[in-house]
């Protein structure tokens, strides 16, 4: 009989022993290499453990690039970290070698909360190969095309829903932009999508953020530590673990569920989901498969980062007892809602709604563009992006001034490589400072300005020496975001219809005067505005009977 599983005090000095040993030989042999990129001077063993910002770490960062230049390398824990601070260095090495630099950085935790299926988690290699193929030919360019419609219907919807609740809008647009996702993936009728699903991915966000916040959990640098059952002193993180876990199962079971049972109802409309189960025996998937790479459009687009950070507040998402698909229909109530926004797009919507605010003269400016384009009669439709360039202009401004994943996801080289004479070596972390990039001043002149105008030539027409915030914001290389187009398509859709029928202004406090608000970003991987109060209402009376989708009367 071996002896239970239980860890002394002296084993684990020696494993950290061995450990310190094991960086101390390693850091001697590659001294007669060539050097590391530059950077900050780190302490023995511990390297720049202490060097690595916490708290919108995309300022310090490129701090440090001004000092070192834009490619900058911090040493922790046996780990190497390179920033990346310009669209060039990005470019080179992200893009250029991606067939080296398309890893993501292995993760204990990622395998014990279940994350295993997420795309954006998965290792390069087949497996990621195989559902990045199946995801991208339903969300490439000439396949996008096929949910404009559902987006402008959700829109439309989300008009509607204001203008009986204005307060709401960031609730309601995070549900619009779940009720796209589920119909035009799983094939869900939009009543179906109820606020459940969007507190399922607010809750596994935060769950992410605070289970990658740097050194917040031991087992990621002694993996034996996962086997340590919750009961034992100091292993209460294991129930977090429990607690995550299930929040990931949720995003892949639940829709599955769903829309498997609105298929059998006979209530499922045509879908990715419907595609991918007619072609299962041709193509050779399992139900594994299928579900992977739906839950991926669902709940993919969460990633992981090297220096991710929140300090969000976790919901607790108790499955809701199982009952038959009908009643479902109506089931919000199953937990509270939170204030943030569930995904990149969402945030990106409420910073605009800031912009707006803050800018009042780019709102004016986009709104007189609308009534000459579209006219009071009808509400904009994806087409009339071309005859929109300020319109377009705004949405492209936003991913810049206040871009929602400003360190990009990490990247991970999996062979030593040599970059301008610095050795990148393998298993570096590699991390695109999309915030830096985008607010260079060399090429975005007073970056912290929203200014749409940057982008359109003094003839209004778009210029095509600027750079194009979404080739940065989207991140790199073979792991460039696969939701970018459909993105691009809900931004631009959302912002140009609430400007054609909305004011956005300050709220006003009691004694009537307007309520100061202020840029501000939050920490973490997944960056939101912080929260402000604003007033939103119908630009006139034929704009409220557009809404309504009654007859306009000049
Ligand atoms: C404004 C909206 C969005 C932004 C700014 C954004 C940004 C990003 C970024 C920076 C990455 C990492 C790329 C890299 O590793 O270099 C990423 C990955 C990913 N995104 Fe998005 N995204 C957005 C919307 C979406 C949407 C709507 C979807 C799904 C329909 C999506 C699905 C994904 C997936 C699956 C990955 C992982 C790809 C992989 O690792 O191979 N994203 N996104």
């Amino acid at each position: 009989m071996g002896r239970d599983y239980a860890f002394t005090t002296s084993d684990v000095l020696v494993i950290a022993l061995a450990f310190a040993l094991f960086v101390l030989i390693r850091q001697a042999t590659r001294s007669r290499k060539a050097p590391l990129p530059p950077g900050p001077p780190g302490l023995p063993i511990l390297g720049n453990a202490f060097d690595i910002p916490k708290e919108q770490a995309w300022i310090p960062f490129r701090d440090l690039s001004s000092k070192y230049g834009d490619v900058i390398a911090l040493s922790a824990l046996g780990r190497t970290l390179i920033v990346l601070s310009s669209v060039e260095a990005a470019v080179d090495l992200l893009d250029k070698r991606s067939a080296i630099y398309s890893d993501r950085a292995d993760s204990v935790l990622v395998e014990m909360i279940g994350w295993t299926w997420n795309l954006a988690f998965k290792r390069y290699g087949d497996d990621w190969r195989r559902v990045r193929r199946l995801f991208w030919q339903h969300f490439q360019p000439n396949a996008v095309g096929q949910y404009q419609a559902v987006q402008q219907r959700d829109v439309r919807d989300l008009l509607r829903r204001l203008l009986n609740a204005p307060a709401d809008l960031d609730d309601e647009m995070k549900l619009t932009l779940t009720k796209t996702i589920l119909n035009a993936v799983h094939g869900l009728p939009k009543d179906s999508v109820t606020h459940r699903y969007v507190d399922i991915l607010t809750a596994s966000e935060a769950g992410i953020a605070e289970a990658f916040t740097p050194g917040a959990f031991l087992v990621e640098f002694l993996p034996w530590l996962r086997h340590v059952p919750p009961w034992v002193p100091g292993a209460g993180w294991q129930r977090k673990v429990r607690e995550w876990r299930g929040q990931s199962d949720a995003i892949r079971e639940e829709p599955f569920e769903a829309a498997m049972e609105a298929i059998n109802c006979g209530d499922s409309e045509p879908s990715m989901l419907t595609e991918l189960l007619e072609k299962a025996s041709e193509d050779g998937l399992d139900e594994d498969a299928i579900k992977d790479t739906t839950a991926v459009a669902f709940g993919g687009q969460h990633p992981l980062s090297f220096a991710s950070h929140h300090n969000r507040t976790i919901v607790s998402i108790p499955k809701p007892a199982r009952t038959p698909y009908a009643n479902r229909l109506t089931d919000n109530a199953q937990v509270g809602h939170s204030t943030h926004a569930p995904s990149q797009t969402a945030a990106t919507v409420h910073a605009f709604i800031l912009a707006m605010i803050l800018h009042p003269s780019a709102q004016q400016r986009a709104q007189s563009e609308l009534a000459a384009a579209v006219g009071p009669d009808r509400l904009p439709v994806h087409a009339d992006r071309t005859s929109l360039p300020y319109v377009d202009a705004t949405v492209k401004d936003i991913l810049r001034w206040h871009n929602v994943v400003p360190l990009g996801v990490a990247h991970r080289c999996i062979r030593e490589d040599e970059y301008h004479g610095w050795r990148i070596p393998e298993g570096a972390i590699v991390m695109p400072n999309a915030w830096a990039i985008l607010h260079d001043p060399e090429v975005f002149p007073e970056p912290d300005v929203f200014r749409p105008e940057r982008f359109l030539g003094e003839d209004g027409k778009p210029r095509s020496d600027v750079l194009d915030p979404g080739s940065v914001a989207f991140g790199f290389g073979r792991r460039i975001c696969p939701g970018q187009h459909f993105a691009e398509d809900a931004l631009f859709i959302a912002i140009a219809s609430l400007l054609h029928v909305f004011d956005f202004s300050h709220a006003l406090d009691e004694q009537g005067k307007p309520i100061p608000v202020e840029a501000k970003m939050t920490s973490g991987f997944l960056s939101y505005v912080e929260d402000f109060k604003y007033s939103i209402r119908p630009r006139s009376s034929a704009a409220e009977a557009l809404i309504k989708g009654e007859p306009v009367v000049a």
